[in-house]
C-alpha cells in the first residue's frame, strides 16, 4: 500500500469505538475487470467519513456494495453487524441511502413522496428511536418549505438532490450512505446540507459515509478521509492529517535549499531556528504550505503509474 495512513495511537483509539461499517479485503470485478482490489474501511459510530477518489476509481461500487445492492468477489462485509447482501427489513429500516442518480417520481411532491416512504418505517417505530422523523421536520430542514407541494418535476435539479437528501434521513438512519449528495447544489444549499449532516451526527450518532469530488467538503465535514485509487485505498486519516505539509525554501552561502515538514511540525520554530543560526548565511526564506488538495492528487498521480502495470496483469489473468 502506498500513502498515508493514520499515526498508529489514531488508529487504535479509532478501532476501539463501536464500527459501524468494517470492510476487510474487499474485492470486486466487472465480468473480468477488476475494480476493487482489497479495501479496506471502517466507520465508527458518529463517524462522518468522505470517501475521495478520482472518476471511475470504484466509490459508488464500494457504496453499493455497503447498501446491499451489489454482489462483491471476495472479502468480508459488515454494516450494523450484518452481511448486506443478506441482512433483513429490519437492517434496511436503519440504513438511509442516497443514491447518485434521481428516482422517476415526478408527478409526486415532495410532501407525497416522503409521506409515502415514511410509512415503510413506521413498522420500525421504537422509543429509542422515533422512525419515521415528521415529514415536515425533514422538509424544512433540507431547504424545501416553499418547495413542499410543488411536482418533482418541476424542481430544478439542486432542489431534487434535497429531496433525495430528505428521503435518506427520513428514517432517522444508524448509518447514511450518500453517493455525491451535493453535486448540483449550490453553494447555499451545500451549507444548508452540511448543517443537516452535522445535526444528524449530533442528536442521533449516525454514522456517514459520503462520497465527494469537493475536497473543502470532505474538509468541512468529515472526521476522516479515505482516499480510494487504484482499486486500494491509498490514504486513511483526519483531514488535517493529510494535507497541511509545508515546504521551507531558502538559500544558503548563495545555494538554494530546501525543507518539507510533515503536518506535525513545527514550521515556525523550524524557520527561527534556520534564520538564527549564525554559522548558516541564511537568506530569501520562502513558505509553501499545502492543503489536502495538493496532496490528494499528488497521492493520485503516484497511483496512476503502478496501477498501469496492474491493469494490464489483471487484463491477462
Ligand atoms: N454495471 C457496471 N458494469 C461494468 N462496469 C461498471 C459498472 N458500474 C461501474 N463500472 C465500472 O467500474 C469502475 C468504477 O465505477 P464507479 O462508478 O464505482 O466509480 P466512481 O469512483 O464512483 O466514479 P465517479 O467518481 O465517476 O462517480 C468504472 O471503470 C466503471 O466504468
Amino acid at each position: 500500500m502506498t500513502g498515508r495512513t493514520l499515526s498508529s495511537p489514531a488508529r487504535t483509539a479509532e478501532r476501539s469505538r463501536e464500527s459501524v461499517v468494517e470492510v476487510r479485503d474487499l474485492h470486486l470485478s466487472y465480468g473480468s475487470t477488476p475494480v476493487l482490489r482489497g479495501v479496506d474501511l471502517t466507520v465508527a459510530a458518529g463517524e462522518v467519513v468522505a470517501l475521495l477518489g478520482p472518476n471511475g476509481a470504484g466509490k459508488t461500487s464500494t457504496v453499493e456494495v455497503l447498501e446491499g445492492f451489489r454482489s462483491p468477489s471476495g472479502g468480508q462485509v459488515r454494516v450494523l453487524g450484518q452481511d448486506p447482501a443478506t441482512a433483513d427489513h429490519h437492517w434496511r429500516s436503519r440504513v438511509g441511502i442516497v443514491l447518485q442518480s434521481w428516482r422517476d417520481h415526478g408527478r409526486w411532491t415532495a410532501r407525497e413522496l416522503l409521506t409515502h416512504v415514511a410509512r415503510h418505517y413506521r413498522p420500525y417505530d421504537s422509543p429509542e428511536r422515533r422512525r419515521p422523523l415528521p415529514v415536515q421536520t425533514v422538509i424544512d430542514r433540507v431547504g424545501l418549505t416553499d418547495k413542499a407541494d410543488c411536482l418533482l418535476q418541476t424542481l430544478s435539479g439542486g432542489q431534487r438532490r434535497r429531496v433525495d437528501v430528505a428521503t435518506g434521513v427520513l428514517g432517522d438512519p444508524d448509518v447514511l450512505f450518500l453517493d455525491e449528495p451535493t453535486a448540483g447544489l449550490d453553494p447555499e444549499a451545500r451549507r444548508d446540507f452540511h448543517d443537516l449532516i452535522r445535526r444528524q451526527v449530533a442528536e442521533s450518532a449516525t454514522s456517514v459515509l459520503l462520497t465527494t469530488h469537493d475536497l473543502h467538503e470532505a474538509e468541512a465535514l468529515a472526521d476522516r478521509v479515505v482516499i480510494l485509487a487504484g482499486g486500494r485505498i491509498i490514504a486513511d486519516g483526519p483531514p488535517g492529517s493529510l494535507g497541511g505539509t509545508t515546504l521551507v525554501r531558502w538559500t544558503e552561502r548563495g545555494r538554494r535549499a530546501q525543507a518539507e515538514l510533515s503536518p506535525g511540525e513545527d514550521s515556525t520554530a523550524f524557520i527561527r531556528d534556520l534564520v538564527a543560526d549564525p554559522t548558516r548565511d541564511v537568506a530569501d526564506v520562502h513558505v509553501t504550505r499545502s492543503g489536502l488538495q495538493e496532496t490528494y492528487l499528488a497521492m493520485i498521480k503516484r497511483t496512476a503509474r503502478p496501477a498501469t502495470a496492474d491493469t494490464e496483469i489483471g487484463e491477462n489473468a
